[in-house]
C-alpha cells in the first residue's frame, strides 16, 4: 500500500466481520482487537494480511465505493447505492465525462461519480459540510473530485462552463432545472434526486417546459433477500421509499 493510502483492515470475531478504515501513517491504529502499525502496511499488497499486536490478524483491503458508503463519516442522508446505479447507467456516465454535481453533501454520490468519470465538480452550500466531505473524498483517493463551497444555483446561472452531465440533490431543485440547461453540453444529461413526488413533478415539468427531451421520472425499488436453512423469501427490514430520479436530455 501507499503512504497516506487509505485501507480498509477486516477481520473476523465470532463468525462475523467486524471492518475499520484506517490510513498508511508512521501512527498505531488502536481498536478492540490490539494495536496495528500502520507503518507496516507499506510493504503488504491489498489482499495481504497484517497482524495486531494481539495476534489478530486483518485482512488489507483497498476501499471501493460501497465501503466508503457505509463507513464514511456522514453530515446527513446520503444517496444510496440503488439509485447511484441508475444514475450512472440511465445516464451513460462514462470515463470521459465532466461532470457538475450538488449538494455534495456527505460526498457519497460524488466518490461513486469519481469512480466512474474523468472528472467531477462538486458544490456544497453548508461551509461546514465542505470539510468533511473532502475528508471523505480523500479517503477514498480520489484527485478528480473538486468540492467547491457554494450556490449551484449561481454557478449554473453563469453558464461558463459546459459538462456532459448535471446531478442535483439539492432541496429547491425544480427552480434550478432552466439554469442547469444552460450549463450542459448539447446531449448531456440532467439527473435530479426527488424525495417527494411534489417534487418529482415539479421538476419533471420545469424540464420539459425549459426544452429538455426524452424527460422521464422513475423509482427504483431494491428487495433483498433473506437464506436460511428453513427457507429463503425476501428480508422483512429493506430499503422503503428513497426518492424519485428524474432524467432529462438537452
Ligand atoms: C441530501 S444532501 C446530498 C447528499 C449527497 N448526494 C451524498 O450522497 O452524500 C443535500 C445537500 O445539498 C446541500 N445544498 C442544498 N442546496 C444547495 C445548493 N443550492 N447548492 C449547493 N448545495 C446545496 C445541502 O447543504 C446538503 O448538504
Amino acid at each position: 500500500m501507499k503512504e497516506n493510502e487509505t485501507v480498509l483492515l477486516r477481520t473476523r470475531h465470532k463468525d462475523k466481520f467486524r471492518e475499520y478504515l484506517t490510513t498508511v501513517s508512521g501512527k498505531q491504529f488502536h481498536c478492540e482487537f490490539g494495536i496495528v502499525e500502520t507503518a507496516e502496511l507499506r510493504d503488504i499488497e491489498p489482499g495481504g494480511t497484517i497482524v495486531s499486536h494481539m495476534g489478530q490478524q486483518f485482512s488489507v483491503i483497498r476501499p471501493r465505493a460501497p465501503d466508503m458508503f457505509r463507513l464514511a463519516k456522514r453530515t446527513g442522508a446520503p444517496i444510496m447505492p440503488k439509485d447511484v446505479g441508475q444514475i450512472i447507467s440511465h445516464a451513460g456516465i462514462n470515463s470521459s465525462d465532466r461532470i457538475l454535481e450538488a449538494g455534495t453533501g456527505s460526498g457519497v454520490l460524488a466518490i461513486y461519480l469519481g469512480s466512474v468519470a474523468k472528472e467531477v465538480i462538486s458544490y456544497e452550500i453548508r461551509e461546514d459540510f465542505v470539510e468533511n466531505a473532502r475528508a471523505n473524498l480523500s479517503m477514498a483517493g480520489l484527485s478528480n473530485v473538486e468540492v467547491r463551497c457554494g450556490d449551484i444555483v449561481d454557478v449554473m446561472r453563469q453558464g461558463t462552463d459546459f459538462f456532459d452531465a448535471i446531478v442535483l440533490d439539492i432541496k429547491d431543485s425544480a427552480e434550478s432545472v432552466k439554469y442547469a440547461c444552460s450549463s450542459l453540453l448539447d446531449g448531456g444529461f440532467l439527473v435530479v434526486y426527488s424525495p417527494f413526488i411534489e417534487q418529482a413533478k415539479a421538476v419533471y415539468l420545469e424540464a420539459v417546459g425549459a426544452g429538455f427531451y426524452s424527460v422521464h421520472t422513475l423509482e427504483c425499488m431494491e428487495r433483498e433477500l433473506s437464506v436460511s436453512e428453513r427457507g429463503t423469501r425476501p428480508a422483512p427490514a429493506r430499503v422503503g421509499h428513497t426518492g424519485y430520479l428524474t432524467f432529462a436530455r438537452k
